[in-house]
This record gives structure tokens, C-alpha cells and sequence, in this order.
């Protein structure tokens, strides 16, 4: 991160409950008429109140990544594990329905940020299409699976509990939801605070993954190589996968990072090739 990044975030305010001070600020403005059914509106006054209050969105320099692959993939349906305030699901939604697509479903586990998003996903004109659920992503990505909503991921955006990042993606892959030559996970913040887990994991050669796959599933979160704020933030107490997570190691992924210019994170793309 340069100086002047590191200066311009640290000056932000985290105020409790700025979040709802976000809302206020959108629905009051005195164009609002102007900016309901227009995600790009929303996004930019999102944007504009992140001048000087920190938030947690994928952003505008980071979420151009995101939306190439969605302009290049033209995905049916799309997954985000993390929804927050609804930036990425109205800038991703909206980029899967300019596409064709049919179905955006943003996973939240804090009711009142997926409440906050609701609303600032309606203003921008795409509720019916993202569909915001809110629980723990593990739980709710079995429940996509089990009632046959998904029965294969085309793209997916991870950007919620970082230690959560590679039992997610595992779980996919042990319920058949990760298929080669159509699968696509975008992986963010994985310079900024960093997933050195999961880089390793998308990175591995299947000879390595299915020697660690002998050791046998996986019963709880791993906090090795993560800051303590980044191991306890969200989750608490809950520090084990709610299933046995065994994933599948003979999944070959081709996996790159991608980094705006002069950022200070990144988003790793991970494709799944065999
Ligand atoms: C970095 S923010 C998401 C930002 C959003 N994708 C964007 O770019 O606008 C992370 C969000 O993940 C949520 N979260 C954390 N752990 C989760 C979990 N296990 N399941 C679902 N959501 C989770 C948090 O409550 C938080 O709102």
C-alpha cells in the first residue's frame, strides 16, 4: 500500500453504525428520483460517502475485475458469499442481467447489512433479480444445493470471512457444484488483509491437494496465516464449518492474480480447467 493510501484509509471514519447512516444519506438525497433504477447512481453515491467513511465494498477500482468476467462468461445465475451493503450485488447484478443472465444471489450472515442492502438493491431497480439470503455461506450453499436452485457454479465472488474462503470453495467442490471448463472463482482482498490459505489451495497441484485430502476432512476454520482481527471478525464463536469438509483434489484450476495498477489488494481469478 502506498502512503497516500495507507493515510487516506486510516482517516476514514468507522463510526458505528455507518451503515445506516449510508442509507439515510442515499435516500435523502434531493435527486432521488433520478437515481431509483439506476444501479450506476447507487454505486456512485456509495462511493462518494466512502470518501469519508470506511466500508467494506469490493470498490470501483477492484469491481471492473469482476465485471469482465461476467461480460466474458454471461453466467445464468451468480453467487456472491458476502453481500454487505449490496455494492457488489448491484454492480455484479446488474452486469449478470445486462448479460441475459437470470439470477444474482448475494449470501449475508448479519441481518441488518442484508436489510440495508435490500433496500439499496430495490432503489437501483434490481430486486427480483438479486436475491439477497441471509445465514452462515456454508449453510446456505448446501441449501442452494439441496433444493436443486444451483446445480452448478458459472461464477463466484468470495469476499465474506477470509478463514471461510477455502472451506467454501471445498464444499462446492464436494457437492458437485464446481465443473471444469464452466467454473469461475473470483476470490477478493487476498493481498489486503491477505488469504495466503487460499492462494495456496487455488495455486496446488492436485498431487499436493489429494496428499492433504489423506489427512481426512477438514472439521474446523483455520486461523493459521491470518491477523487475529481477521480470524475473529463476524463469525464470533462459530469456528467450525457447520459439514465435514472434504472437497475435491482432482480438480485441476488454473488460478492468476489480478491487481489494479498501483493497488494495494487484489483479486485472484480461478479457473477450473479438469
Ligand atoms: C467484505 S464484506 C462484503 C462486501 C461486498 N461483497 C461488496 O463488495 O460490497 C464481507 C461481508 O461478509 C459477511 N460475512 C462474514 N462471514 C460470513 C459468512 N460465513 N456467511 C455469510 N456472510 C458472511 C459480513 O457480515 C460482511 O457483510
Amino acid at each position: 500500500m502506498s502512503d497516500r493510501q495507507t493515510r487516506q484509509r486510516s482517516q476514514l471514519s468507522r463510526e458505528e453504525g455507518r451503515e445506516l447512516k449510508l442509507l439515510h444519506f442515499i435516500l435523502n438525497q434531493p435527486n432521488i428520483d433520478s437515481v431509483r433504477g439506476n444501479p450506476q447512481a447507487v454505486l456512485d453515491l456509495i462511493d462518494e460517502f466512502s470518501q469519508t467513511y470506511a466500508f467494506m465494498t469490493v470498490g470501483p477500482e477492484k469491481g471492473p475485475i469482476v465485471t469482465d468476467l461476467i461480460n466474458e462468461r454471461k453466467p445464468h445465475t451468480m453467487i456472491e458469499l458476502g453481500c454487505y451493503v449490496g455494492y457488489s450485488a448491484i454492480l455484479y447484478g446488474d452486469a449478470v442481467r445486462r448479460n441475459g443472465g437470470s439470477r444474482y444471489y448475494s449470501l449475508e450472515l448479519n441481518a441488518e447489512f442484508a436489510n440495508i442492502a435490500n433496500k439499496l438493491v430495490e432503489l437501483a431497480g434490481l430486486n427480483g433479480f438479486v436475491q439477497i439470503l441471509v445465514g452462515r455461506s456454508d449453510v446456505l450453499l448446501h441449501q442452494l444445493f439441496d433444493t436443486g436452485e444451483v446445480k452448478q457454479i458459472e461464477l463466484l465472488f468470495i469476499d465474506h470471512y477470509k478463514p471461510a474462503y477455502t472451506l467454501d470453495l471445498k464444499l462446492c467442490e464436494q457437492l458437485g457444484l464446481i465443473v471444469p471448463g464452466v467454473s469461475v472463482i473470483a476470490a477478493d482482498n487476498v493481498i489486503h488483509p491477505g488469504n495466503p490459505p487460499y492462494l495456496e489451495y487455488v495455486r496446488a497441484s492436485v498431487e499436493k491437494k489429494r496428499a492433504e485430502a489423506e489427512k481426512g476432512p477438514v472439521t474446523s476454520y483455520t486461523t493459521e496465516g491470518f491477523s487475529e482481527r481477521t480470524s475473529e471478525a463476524y463469525m464470533g464463536n462459530e469456528n467450525a464449518p457447520k459439514f465435514e469438509i472434504l472437497g475435491n483434489p482432482n480438480l485441476v484450476y488454473e488460478s492468476v492474480l489480478r491487481q489494479p495498477e498501483g493497488y494495494h489488494d487484489a483479486i485472484e481469478v480461478t479457473r477450473c480447467v479438469g
